[in-house]
């Protein structure tokens, strides 16, 4: 038997989060996440899916991502599902930026550990943990084929006049200023998903999409392709996020600059991670808000509709850019679980045919659903993603091409949403 097994490594700006899944038959053998790299107290949580193992907690210093990749690694070790077992057969990494040149997924060499090294200044807070995971995991298995998975890539269809800033079109092209939009793995894995929901062709469905997790964008997609996404350069554009402001006056930035002193990367941290949600009112995980705002919180409601207005005026812009929508589709940690959100963003939109049912919206079920009445024109949906199984997919594709699935299937785990 030919190896089959790849592991996916999703490794975010604090976290990492993975699964082993064994392409013969779409199974998972384990899945887990580790988290809080850095602080004080990180944790590593392992479910053993395969036998049916109790799901594992561990606390202690894991100092950056090296250090929480041994421990992944020995987690699985522990279940005779190590790093050294000759069934792997690719390690699988999501990559967030891949730029311009790199819209493929592709078995990682030096060159492209250079040009993903050279986007760092562009997703400064993923790209350099993408790398780092894809240096540990070279350094446990250099016979490994190690294979990137780019946020970026599903984008890059986007038309020049969706892609391209109103700026000097020199100084754009000199520095590659440009939209490239992210979280593209899950966009492209959900809008199959939903076509597959409604009982439709990819290709004949136009969807806007909007994956709601700590980052958040939407996408407008029709007929599988992307024309519109609402990052830009890097993921700090667009939707209000868990701690990014998304789409600001750039004005402001200089006029911070002027007025409280503040240099680049000042701001740039203020934007990206003392922002969003949190800026506004001090939390940036949306059960936290929930509870606040039932419990009379006026800086938490504040905040809750400052993130349905935007997301809102992202839906009526995608809905022009359309034309004609068959879906709305909600996806990741926020939209998969987060009724109230659900709710308000369609709310008040019934002359453009939107409308969500309260009972289909608040009923609890992780699988891929309907929460519009059937009287709507355009259907709601909430639409788990997998961006795991789609890295999965198109690693093995590359690395046993006669053996992988020409459609993706598989069902999501229990656990770790995004
Ligand atoms: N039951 C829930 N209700 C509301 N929000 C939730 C719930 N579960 C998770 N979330 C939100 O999902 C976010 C994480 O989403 P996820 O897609 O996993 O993000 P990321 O991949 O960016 O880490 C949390 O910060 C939280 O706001
Ligand atoms: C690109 C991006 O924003 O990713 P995440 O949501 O994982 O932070
Ligand atoms: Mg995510």
């Amino acid at each position: 038997m030919s190896p089959s097994r790849i592991l996916v490594l999703n490794s975010g700006s604090s976290s990492v989060k993975y699964q082993l899944i064994d392409m013969a038959d779409r199974s998972r053998l384990a899945a887990g996440l580790a988290e809080r790299i850095g602080e004080e107290t990180s944790t590593v949580t392992h479910q053993p899916l395969a036998a049916g193992g109790e799901r594992r907690t561990r606390t202690g210093r894991l100092a950056d991502h090296g250090a929480a990749l041994g421990a992944v690694a020995e987690e699985l070790a522990a279940d005779g599902l190590g790093l050294d077992s000759p069934e792997l057969a690719a390690i699988g990494h999501r990559v967030v930026h891949g730029g311009l040149r790199l819209t493929e997924p592709t078995v990682v060499d030096d060159a492209v550990l250079e040009e993903i090294e050279r986007l760092v200044p562009v997703a400064p807070l993923h790209n350099p943990a993408n790398l780092t995971g894809i240096r540990t995991a070279q350094r446990l298995r250099p016979d490994l084929p190690q294979v990137a998975v780019f946020d970026t890539a599903f984008h890059s269809t986007m038309p020049e006049h969706a892609a391209r800033y109103a700026i000097d079109t020199e100084t754009a092209d000199a520095h590659r200023v440009r939209r490239y939009g992210f979280h593209g793995t899950s966009h492209a894995y959900v809008s199959r998903k939903a076509a597959e929901l409604l009982g439709k062709d990819p290709g004949e469905v136009n969807l806007i999409v909007l994956h709601l997790g700590n980052g958040a964008s939407a996408s407008a997609v029709r007929g599988g392709r992307c024309e519109d996404t609402s990052m830009g350069l890097t993921p700090l554009e667009g939707l209000v996020m868990g701690t990014r402001s998304g789409d600001i006056d750039p004005a402001v930035v200089f006029h911070l600059k002027r007025v409280a002193g503040m240099d680049a990367d000042a701001v740039d941290e203020l934007l990206n991670k003392r922002s969003g949600l949190l800026g506004l009112c001090g939390d940036n995980d949306m059960r936290e808000i929930r509870r606040r705002i039932d419990a009379g919180d006026r800086a938490a409601a504040l905040a809750f509709d400052i993130y349905i207005h935007r997301l809102k005026k992202y839906i009526g812009a995608y809905y022009a850019v359309l034309g004609r929508v068959d879906a709305v589709v909600f996806t990741a940690g926020v939209g998969e679980n987060a009724a109230p959100v659900r709710e308000a963003a369609v709310a008040g939109l019934a002359e453009l045919g939107l409308a969500v049912d309260g009972e289909l919206n608040t009923a609890a079920g992780r699988e891929a659903r309907l929460i519009s009445p059937g009287y709507a024109r355009v259907a709601v949906a909430v639409v788990p993603t997998d961006e795991e199984l789609e890295i999965a997919e198109q690693t093995y594709a590359l690395v046993a091409p006669s053996r992988a699935a020409p459609t993706p299937g598989g069902a999501a785990p229990e656990s770790f949403s995004t």
